[in-house]
């Protein structure tokens, strides 16, 4: 046979096939916004074309589908059901909980990486981790743990990096800074470890990098066009594949170390107080060491990217909304530098505010379930068995319906209502949540986010650390949005280029602390200033007075602004040119000298080397050259009192104080 009768024979046999199939799909009538679906491809072109924006594209489709549900059909009839429907939520997440769950192809893509951890598990498995795990999540002991271990990163480590890139004016990509930040803290909570991420050189923690790449291999087999092609490649052993199985032994290799360690550490242990979560499961009877070699991978997963994803957005929403972050701010400042955990609680605005944050930017935009029986959903979309469903938060966050007309707008106060008993109204916000399937940024149901409280206790005090001190300013150009992008958790493509700028409120403390070492200086200055004011006095009170009387001299000493009431009250802000304007009447409230000599046992008639001559000119020129002597260190004491040039003006005087009170040159002949 020719290849042309091989064609044609073909082509009798595929055009009526490709007209049944299409008569097939139109019968099902989809929604107006689904896109085109084909025989056999389904929506596989959509699906390809928007495949790098598969988050907001999708996002799309719920938006402006009548039942906010739209159904995509992919290669060979693998249908997938996107929602944000909060009755189908709570259908597959709750009502049915048993009828849908992670399915088996989803645990066997993650397997190799996650194991039986708690992520990737259905059942009793996932009942008996769950039980084990919220025990350990609900002691008083691991809140405490946690707490130390983030302050304690957020002292030692985040604020110093920040402060660094402050004063330097250097530009640092925040979203890089806040997931080294966490994936430190994880690991240091989830099994004792400190990867030391967060350091000023940002270096590639080999931990960190092994487990990266077994993260995004591990999900990258998710996305290969054909299913099988991953299979291939790991029973071949190369490529990616290799890289996955290498980095997954290391990791495991590197548990199995620590958990020798820690059963050992823990032989002589007391207490769990300051203890991280694998030797709480070991120290609770589950020494197993897959077992719990398992659960921890899972918890570093849950909380490496999630948080970070989650705090990324928030600062650039702040930087939008400089009214909501002064409002924020009013409350961090009530509580303490470090608040305890009451406080932090009390952080409504804040707790409100990341809520909203991550309503329009979800960590997790998009994750579903399989259907593991046929099924029709509340709005009638019918399910088959093995079909996916996937919630989708970010369209959720987007829905009219559910957050009204103003939806766009990053608003804290849609979570907040004013404390009081309906009549007198005692000003205090209190925080409104929403039900769980509306906003299902946690999940919802019995699979909820176990991490959910220590996510909101770490971002509460990051919040509270960062704010108190900087403001975080883009570093793009205005108008330029960041992108959201997607891979699990969410991400700001290409990072966060920041600059932080010390916080107005926090400025002047910041160089006060900064400026500790220049306290005596301070006192320095003001003691000569009061030196200098006695010696005027006494100058115009015995060698100055037969001169007082001449027109020019008291002209002069008008103008120089003596009034020792004035001017050595150093407390307030006056600035030299201020004392010289308020000295106009000040001769009369001149202070009466004691008559005592000044320090370093300076002869009222001598200035340092220099020898006063009661002539006319002299006297004027030493009048002048006080008062210039004294405006000077006037100056700097105000200067060091403000912090706002202190430091440079600072280190300017000090080197001027040297040489006018150690060396004993007066001012205007080192000017
Ligand atoms: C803003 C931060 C966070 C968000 C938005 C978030 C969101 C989620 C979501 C959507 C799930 C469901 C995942 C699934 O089953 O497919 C989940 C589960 C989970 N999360 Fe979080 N998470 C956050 C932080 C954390 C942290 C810090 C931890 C603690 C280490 C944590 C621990 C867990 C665990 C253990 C599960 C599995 C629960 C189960 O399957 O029963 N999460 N989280």
């Amino acid at each position: 046979m020719s290849i042309i009768e091989l064609l044609a024979s073909l082509s009798l046999l595929l055009v009526p096939l490709f007209f049944y199939l299409t008569r097939n799909s139109r019968s099902r009538a989809p929604s107006k916004s689904n896109p085109k679906s084909y025989p056999l491809i389904g929506s596989s072109v959509a699906i390809f074309a928007n495949r790098n924006r598969t988050t907001q594209w999708t996002s799309d489709l719920i938006q402006s589908s009548p039942t906010v549900t739209v159904v995509l059909r992919r290669f060979l009839d693998d249908t997938r059901v996107f929602t944000g429907n909060p009755a189908n939520v709570q259908h597959i997440l709750k009502t049915k909980f048993y009828d849908y769950e992670k399915g088996s192809k989803s645990r066997q893509t993650l397997f190799d990486f996650l194991g039986n951890g708690i992520f990737n598990i259905d059942g009793d498995s996932w009942k008996f981790q769950r039980q084990v795990s919220s025990h350990e999540f609900n002691t008083k002991s691991l809140r405490k743990f946690v707490e130390t271990v983030v302050d304690t990163e957020v002292s030692q480590r985040l604020i110093p990096i920040l402060s660094t890139a402050a004063a330097n004016n250097t530009v640092l990509d925040l979203q890089d800074i806040l997931q080294r930040f966490a994936f430190d803290n994880i690991c240091k909570i989830a099994f004792g470890h400190d990867p030391a991420y967060l350091l000023p050189d940002l270096p590639e923690a080999e931990f960190a990098k092994t487990f990266d790449d077994a993260a995004k291999i591990s999900s990258g087999r998710f996305a290969t066009v054909l299913p099988f092609l991953w299979k291939i490649k790991r029973f071949l052993n190369i490529g990616s594949e290799k890289r996955l199985k290498e980095a997954c032994s290391d990791l495991r290799e590197f548990a199995r170390n620590i958990i020798k360690e820690k059963k050992q550490e823990l032989r002589n242990k007391p207490s769990l107080e300051t203890v991280d979560l694998l030797s709480r499961f070991l120290n609770s009877g589950h020494s197993d060491e897959d077992f719990v070699t398992d659960i921890v991978i899972s918890f570093i997963l849950a909380g490496r990217d999630t948080t970070s994803a989650a705090l990324t957005w928030y600062f650039w929403l702040l930087s939008q909304n400089p009214e909501i972050e002064k409002e924020i701010l009013r409350e961090i400042k009530d509580k303490s530098e470090s608040p305890v955990y009451e406080e932090v609680k009390d952080m409504v605005y804040t707790h409100a505010s990341l809520c909203e944050s991550m309503r329009l930017y979800p960590p997790v935009p998009i994750d579903g379930k399989v259907a593991l029986r046929d099924d029709v959903l509340p709005d009638g979309t019918v399910i088959k068995k093995g079909m996916r469903v996937l919630y989708h938060p970010y369209a959720m966050g987007r829905l009219e319906m559910l957050w009204g007309p103003d939806w766009e707008e990053f608003k804290p106060d849609r979570w907040l209502q004013r404390a009081g008993d309906g009549v007198s109204n005692d000003g205090k916000w209190s925080f409104v949540g929403r039900d769980p399937y509306s906003y299902p940024v946690f999940q919802a149901g019995p699979r909820i986010c176990l991490g959910k409280d220590m996510a909101f206790l770490q971002m509460k005090r990051v919040v509270a650390g960062i704010l108190r001190r900087f403001k975080v300013v883009p570093a793009a150009e205005d108008g330029v949005e960041p992108v959201f992008v997607s891979f699990a958790t969410s991400k700001m493509e290409g990072g966060f280029p920041v600059r932080e700028v010390l916080s107005d409120d926090e400025k002047p403390a910041c160089v006060k602390s900064s400026l500790s070492g220049y306290e005596d200086e301070k006192l320095l200055i003001s003691q000569r200033l009061k030196v200098l004011e006695r010696k005027l006095h006494q100058f115009a009170s015995h060698g100055g007075l037969p001169f007082m009387a001449n027109s020019d001299c008291s002209e002069e000493a008008a103008h120089g602004g003596l009034n020792a009431g004035e001017s050595l009250d150093y407390e307030g802000s006056q600035t030299a040119e201020q004392t010289g304007e308020d000295n106009s009447s000040m001769q009369g409230d001149s202070p009466v000298s004691n008559g005592s000599l000044p320090a370093h046992g300076m002869s009222s008639a001598s200035f340092g080397k220099h020898q006063v001559v009661a002539t006319n000119e002299n006297l004027n020129g030493r009048l002048e050259a006080l008062e210039f002597d004294r405006n000077f260190l006037e100056h700097a004491f105000n200067s060091l009192q403000s912090g706002k040039e202190g430091l440079q003006f600072g280190a300017f005087i000090y080197l001027f104080i040297y040489i006018y009170i150690v060396l004993r040159v007066p001012i205007e002949e080192i000017v």
